[in-house]
């Protein structure tokens, strides 16, 4: 006879750890890992880092993002030794050489994406195994307001809909096979939309920093039904950087303040009209704009893919970093 499952087993088996395939790190575990980093900061880089402009904490570059360095640098060289693998299986059939490592970083609007990519790129180039790192934003590859108004997409701005991502994604698999020179289109927040005649052209890079708020949704179907490949399947490893909706929301009209004071008071400026009115009227806009559009596209796009990334960063609210989740199977 199967004798009953007793209390004690079942609260054993209760409280058996389900299997995962990320490791949790807090911040000090994360950061007592700086010490396997064999790479340390000069005061005179210390410097460099501040002139991005960014109002980065010098503690938290240390603690979090030059070990998220060296460990992208074990990453870079552990693809590069796959790759020789597969060149070897490959023989003349198609092998290839000098394919660039390509890093996606996902996350709200205003959580921080573009700081976090610029420090990786700073940080990145100091490795002398890989000193060519560019930085690219995917708001190059959204619609033109003109094409947005046709589709009825002006308050749209962000969602997946609005951009040329099958553009996007030629774009990313150019670099990754190795073309000498692939260029991109290039967006102004100044007038809000692309700008005509100009682009961006990326060189063979060491690695590639993808920046974006749709960086990590899935391939649309094509036609046929079939799946495609997109964009985030050409990265080698991805970030999200998160943070509760309410810093979120907190922070993007902290730089819609800053702006008004600012970038906006260029008369080409798309918000010049903001810097005219009082600053309750100009923030209250601008929470419309986080209610209306920048919200819904976390909630319903952004969010939801942050389960693909192959490192999580959860910030506090003041942007500091409290955990981390790496994916590790
Ligand atoms: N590590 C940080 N420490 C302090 N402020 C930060 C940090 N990262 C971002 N910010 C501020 O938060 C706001 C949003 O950051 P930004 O990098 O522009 O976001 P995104 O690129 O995701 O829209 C900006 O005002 C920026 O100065
Ligand atoms: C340009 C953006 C869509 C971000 O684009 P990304 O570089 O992430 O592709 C975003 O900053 C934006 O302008 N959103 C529209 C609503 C707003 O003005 O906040």
């Amino acid at each position: 006879m199967i004798s009953p499952v007793s209390p004690i087993s079942r609260s054993a088996h209760r409280h058996k750890p389900e299997a995962t395939p990320y490791v949790d790190l807090t911040r000090a575990e994360w950061s007592a890992l700086r010490d396997k980093t064999p790479l340390p900061l000069t005061a005179e880089e210390v410097e460099k880092l501040r002139g991005l402009g960014d109002v980065i904490d010098l503690d938290e570059v240390r603690d979090i993002y030059l070990p998220l360095s060296r460990l992208l640098n074990l990453y870079v060289g552990a693809t590069d030794g796959l790759r020789g693998a597969l060149n070897t299986f490959l023989g003349e059939q198609g092998s290839q050489s000098g394919t660039p490592f390509v890093i996606g970083v996902a996350g709200s609007v205003a959580v921080g994406k573009s700081t976090v990519a610029r420090l990786l790129q700073a940080l990145l180039s100091r490795w002398p195994e890989h000193p060519r790192v560019e930085l690219v934003t995917t708001d190059g590859f959204l619609l033109p307001t003109r094409e947005l108004e046709t589709r009825g997409l002006m308050s749209r701005k962000g969602f997946p809909e609005s951009y040329d991502r099958r553009a996007l994604t030629r774009f990313v698999a150019d670099i990754k096979a190795g073309k000498d020179e692939v260029t991109a289109p290039v967006y102004s927040h100044l007038i809000y939309d692309i700008v005509p005649d100009r682009r961006l052209t990326v060189r063979r890079p060491d690695i590639l920093i993808v920046e974006g708020l749709n960086v990590l949704q899935p391939a649309l179907p094509g036609q046929d039904g079939r799946t495609r490949v997109g964009l985030a399947d050409y990265f080698d490893f991805s970030v999200y950087v998160d943070a509760s909706t309410e810093d979120i929301e907190r922070w993007y009209l902290n730089r819609f303040r800053k702006l008004r004071a600012t970038a906006f008071q260029n008369p080409d400026s798309y918000f010049r009209k903001y810097t005219q009115v009082s600053e309750d009227d100009a923030v209250d806009y601008a929470r419309g704009l986080w209610r209306t559009i920048n919200k819904p596209n976390l909630v319903e796009n952004i969010a939801p893919t942050r389960g693909r990334a192959t490192l999580v960063v959860r910030k506090g609210p003041d942007h500091k970093v409290q955990r981390l989740r790496l994916r590790k199977l």
